[in-house]
């Protein structure tokens, strides 16, 4: 962490923090139970793992061949919540991976680290106040009234003014430093001054009242934030007032979206068998919601040269694709993946939309999420695989999952876990319809996905609900 001055030797040591401390403590804050209060939610602490009824779930296995795991596609996904926890562990890895491909906590300036986490404690370099400081516009008196008054006041942002002595005043502004030897301020609308400008209290002035004294908030070297803290806009006003310019964070990873598709066309009316673009648009903003910043937008169409070079070419800590993953005669993701030698970790999950979804280990410190091409589908892609990777990343901790009772019945898929748009009204999820995997119309009105358990959902059970990032008004809300 720099600031404006020199660093202590508490400082330099929390310098030497590496990302994967700070992801130690992120997730020893999790682990305590904290809940997340939204106010309309009952936590029944049941984790998604749990509430989907699933298994819970281990780590990757060896490595496995694009196209071993080609064959036998369903049989061989991964359970939803399995998915999600696969995408974590693999951004946890990615971290842990050699320090040459780690990006390491830096300091960036303020206005550049809302929403990112804190990679070193919030150690004040200052006393706060820094000195003694008048807290109400009045006098600043010394000994007992009635007091002679200076003609010349004291205003914030002045430099030390001259003593008092017993029996004088001076008038002083709110923020501005306390003469020495006052004994207390006098509030403007407790004292009156009489025709030969004395200065009487209107009632009891108690020794320092309305006086802050220097370091009343906190010591120099007191520690005010501890590492793993997420830097709100209040933590960002605790910072500068404490005197720093710069906050290490962990990094925002980088992610590089890749569009592919023959058919897309980027403005106008469908036509022809074309149609527009739905995830160029939408996917930037939402991965940048999840905290990573978006390096680049390609639209490669349907070539497999192309998207391979781009693949290789990416130095994004995640590479999202869209469309492309099935086994049509254009679909070429997983035919590249496969000649580049990637990992695949996750190949379909048992999710509806989105079941082609995949996630590959590209290189150490590198991921690629494949998204399918319908759009309600590649949203629960984002959920499923990139949600989890770019939190990890970010070493922001998980949302706590909440449930809500569901309004009307869902229809569930026989053995899969089904995602669907839901607006919460009063203490309901509202199911939404327009929810199939070409569609986004629900999902642009909705509020949350709820996860309905294989067999469906009667009216009035309990599910497990994920907040749309902008929806939660959180601070995770960050579109710039
Ligand atoms: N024989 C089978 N065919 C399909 C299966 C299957 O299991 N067996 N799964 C279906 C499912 S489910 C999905 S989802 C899709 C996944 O397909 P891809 O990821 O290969 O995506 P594409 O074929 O490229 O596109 C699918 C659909 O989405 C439209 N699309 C693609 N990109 C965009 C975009 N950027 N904006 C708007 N719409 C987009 C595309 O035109 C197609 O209509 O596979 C099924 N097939
Ligand atoms: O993933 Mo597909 O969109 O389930 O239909």
């Amino acid at each position: 962490m720099t600031a404006r001055s020199t660093p202590t030797g508490a400082q330099a040591d929390a310098e030497d923090l590496d990302v994967e401390e700070v992801l130690a403590l992120v997730n020893d804050r999790r682990d305590t139970g904290r809940t997340r209060d939204t106010g309309r939610a009952r936590d029944t602490g049941r984790t998604s793992d749990r509430a989907s009824g699933e298994q819970v779930p281990q780590p990757p296995g060896p490595a496995q061949s694009a196209a071993s795991l080609k064959s036998d596609a369903h049989h061989r996904a991964t359970p939803w919540p399995q998915a999600r926890d696969i995408a974590a562990r693999a951004a946890r890895a990615a971290r842990s991976g050699t320090p040459a491909g780690r990006r390491a906590p830096a300091p960036v300036p303020l206005d550049a680290a809302l929403g990112l986490t804190l990679a070193a404690p919030l150690t004040a370099l200052t006393d706060l106040p820094s000195f003694d400081t008048s807290a109400m516009d009045g006098w600043a008196v010394a000994g007992p009234g009635p007091w002679d008054v200076r003609d010349e006041g004291v205003l914030a942002g002045h430099a030390e003014p001259q003593p008092l002595s017993d029996g004088e005043a001076v008038r002083i502004a709110t923020g501005a430093r306390i003469p020495p030897d006052t004994t207390a301020v006098l509030r403007s609308e407790h004292g009156r001054t009489d025709t030969q400008g004395r200065l009487h209290a209107l009632r009891e002035t108690k020794h320092g009242q309305d006086i802050r004294p220097r370091g009343q908030e906190c010591r120099n070297g007191d520690q005010l934030l501890p590492v793993g803290t997420l830097v709100t806009p209040a933590v960002l006003g605790l910072a500068a007032a404490a005197g720093y310019d710069t906050l290490t964070v962990v990094p925002r990873p980088r992610a590089e979206v890749l569009v592919l598709g023959d058919e897309l066309l980027t403005e106008g009316l469908p036509r022809e068998g074309l149609i527009r673009d739905a995830l160029g648009p939408m996917l930037p903003p939402w991965l940048r919601a999840l905290g990573a910043e978006v390096i680049a937008v390609r639209r490669l169409g349907d070539d497999a040269e192309a998207l391979r070079k781009a693949i290789t070419a990416s130095d994004a800590d995640l590479v999202v694709t869209t469309g492309g993953t099935a086994a049509g005669p254009v679909d070429h993701v997983h035919p590249t993946l496969q000649r580049i030698g990637a990992e695949l970790l996750v190949n379909g999950v048992k999710v509806r939309p989105g079941h082609p979804m995949l996630l590959a280990r590209i290189k150490e410190n590198q991921h690629l999420v494949g998204l399918p091409g319908n759009p309600l589908a590649a949203v629960s892609g984002l959920l499923t695989l990139a949600e989890p990777l770019l939190r990890t990343l970010a070493a922001h901790p998980a949302p706590e999952p909440y449930v809500l009772p569901l309004r009307d019945e869902v229809h569930g898929h026989p053995y899969d876990t089904r995602l669907i748009p839901v607006v919460l009204r009063g203490d309901s999820a509202v199911p939404l319809h327009y929810n199939g995997p070409a569609m986004l119309r629900g999902i642009a009105a909705a509020d949350a996905l709820a996860v309905v358990p294989p067999g469906g959902a009667r009216a009035g059970q309990e599910l497990e609900l994920h907040d749309l990032p902008w929806a939660s008004a959180g601070i995770g809300v960050c579109f710039t």
